[in-house]
């Protein structure tokens, strides 16, 4: 399988597909420090990032909201002093699509950039 965080998101429809149980290990594998949570029945990908300040948070909630923007698949962001937590889901179907792991792949990236 190629690299997520080397893949786009694709449109993501109604009808589209859920990451499947058979697919959901190996693709955790690729984002080992995102947790799979259920909040309210839905199944979302978290995870929590540390900062030494509120200004380095927010620059990083910037740049995951320019990603979200540039992908056109956006996140739950939640900004606190000295965190940034992280969520994806696909609100169209209720649940993880492969643009979820492609989109947390490349929040990864971003502490790099
Ligand atoms: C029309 C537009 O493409 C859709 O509403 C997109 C926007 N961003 C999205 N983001 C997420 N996380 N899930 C979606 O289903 C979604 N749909």
């Amino acid at each position: 399988m190629s690299e997520l965080k080397a893949m786009q998101c694709e449109a993501c429809r109604a009808d589209a597909p859920k990451v499947s149980d058979a697919e959901l290990p190996g693709l955790m594998r690729q984002i080992p420090d995102w947790a799979p949570i259920v909040r309210d029945g839905i199944l979302q990908l978290e995870r929590e990032f540390k900062f030494k300040n509120f200004k380095l948070a927010w620059a990083f909630h910037n740049k995951v909201a320019e990603l979200a923007e540039s992908e056109g698949h956006h996140p739950a962001l939640l900004l606190e002093w000295g965190k940034l937590t992280v969520t994806w889901w696909s609100h169209s179907i209720k649940g993880l699509h492969k643009n979820d792991f492609i989109c947390a792949a490349k929040t990864d990236n971003l502490l790099n950039a």
